[in-house]
């Protein structure tokens, strides 16, 4: 397919995604299918374009003063991919299979708007609602931190120790253009280009043998900031798919009990695998049956509860453009009752002198400042570490890594723009001894 024809396709499937109202992955794959004649270079090139429309769904309408399928996918052009008016006219030449040429209206905006003037939430793209929010959080530096928000993320790696060391595994992922993170010690990143390819990580030999695990790097700093460690009672409680459990594994050199479970057993499912590839001999995946609470034989004897908490996800919008458009507010209070209820069971987990990691990959202070708020109201045995305290994890770089942060006395919060890494949350609280 040509440039124009990919541009069409995208613009089509906007359309779609609109009148059919169905998340983008969706529409990608059914597009996929339709049109079987396109290559994977076609489809991954499609996807791009529509991803990157997602992420600057506005911006790019405010833009070209006009809010449809194809002045979105034009305003992107211009906006996210640096494209001038020639450029994009260039694609837009009414040949066959490309989009018809510019309007006069069309081209006027590309030449001369802007986004001055642009309110704070199509400035930066994120749903009006959750202004407020953000508001309250960030301030004036809200439309700058919702661009990174929005901006194009890295494939993140952490080498599990426990298989590999980062230096070997970096140079043997050196053809990928894996490099070093900027804050964990066992992260590599490898900076992916505007079509949506992946670079095939799978079917690396580290992968394979499980030296290696796809991670955002905030993540791996919320297991590593946990100070999880070997010979500790550990639980896991909002496992998942493992991706801190793993974490966690490696931390704990594998001594010690290392308990993964969640209320919902489909999540667990790719957990078992995944500890067997990493290598882990002392986890115990503990999904639920029936109505029967799975950690009903432990009281107060935990060393460390992960709450790695169902949460609204707006820290990984980066990761999921489509995500942030489709958010409701009645989902946030869904999931401000699920961290409590998840809170105060972890409450009852740990021992005296125990902590419990809270963790979110969200940025609204509603999920992480308030939510530790309200438990440590409810439960004044526990007390928040200092920030920097918490930051000194991550030694040498411990001065750094907070002066990046956003610290508050309840926990550390990451944002791409401040830390380069997804948005996390990240508190630890100890109970007193
Ligand atoms: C953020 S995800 C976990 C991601 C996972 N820890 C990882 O690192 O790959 C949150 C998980 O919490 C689970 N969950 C939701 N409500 C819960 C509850 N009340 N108790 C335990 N788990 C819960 C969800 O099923 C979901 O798998």
């Amino acid at each position: 397919m040509t440039p124009a024809a990919r541009l069409s396709a995208a613009i089509d499937l906007i359309a779609a995604i609109d009148a059919q109202r169905i998340p983008a992955a969706k529409a990608l794959k059914e597009w996929g299918t339709a049109h079987r004649y396109a290559g994977s270079g076609d489809r991954a090139a499609i996807a791009g374009l529509v991803w990157d429309v997602l992420r600057r769904r506005a911006s790019s309408a405010f833009v070209m003063d006009a809010d449809t399928p194809r002045a979105r996918v034009l305003g992107m052009l211009k906006l996210e991919r640096g494209l001038d008016t020639e450029a994009v006219a260039a694609l837009c030449d009414g040949g066959r299979f490309a989009p018809e040429p510019l309007t006069d209206a069309e081209r006027a905006a590309l030449t001369t708007r802007t986004l001055e003037g642009a309110p704070p939430h199509v400035a930066g793209d994120y749903p009006e609602w959750l202004d407020d929010q953000l508001a309250a959080l960030f301030g004036d530096q809200r439309v700058a931190e919702a661009a990174a928000m929005a901006s194009r993320a890295p494939l993140d790696l952490r080498v599990n120790t426990l298989k590999g060391k980062r230096d070997k595994v970096a140079a043997s992922l050196k053809h990928l253009g894996a490099t070093e993170t900027p804050w964990s010690p066992l992260g590599l990143r490898i900076e992916l280009g505007a079509d949506a390819r992946n670079p095939g990580i799978q079917a690396e030999q580290d992968f394979i043998k499980g030296a290696v695990e796809v991670q955002d790097e905030g993540s791996q700093l919320a297991a590593l900031l946990s100070g999880a460690k070997p010979g500790e009672q550990v639980i896991d409680l909002c496992a998942g798919a493992g991706g801190k459990t793993l974490a966690l594994a490696a931390m704990m050199q594998g001594k010690g009990r290392l308990i993964a479970t969640d209320s919902d057993k489909r999540q667990l499912a790719p957990i078992h695998e995944r500890l067997s590839r990493a290598g882990v001999h002392n986890a115990e995946v503990r999904a639920p049956k029936g109505d029967a609470d799975p950690l009903a034989d432990i009281k107060g004897s935990a060393d460390l509860v992960l709450v790695d908490a169902p949460c609204t996800g707006t820290g990984t919008w980066r990761r999921n453009p489509d995500a942030k458009w489709r958010m409701r507010p009645g989902a946030l209070e869904i999931r401000l009752k699920d961290q409590a209820e998840v809170l105060a069971r972890a409450a009852r987990l740990v021992k005296p002198g125990g902590r419990i990691a809270y963790v979110t990959c969200s940025v609204l202070p509603a999920e992480n400042v308030e939510q530790v708020r309200a438990f440590v109201a409810a439960h004044p045995d526990f007390t928040p570490t200092p920030p920097a305290e918490l930051a000194a994890a991550l030694w040498d770089k411990a001065d750094a890594f907070l002066a990046a942060t956003w610290p508050t006395p309840e926990g550390l919060l990451l944002t791409p723009r401040r830390t380069r890494t997804d948005g996390f949350f990240i508190s630890v609280l100890k109970r007193k001894a």
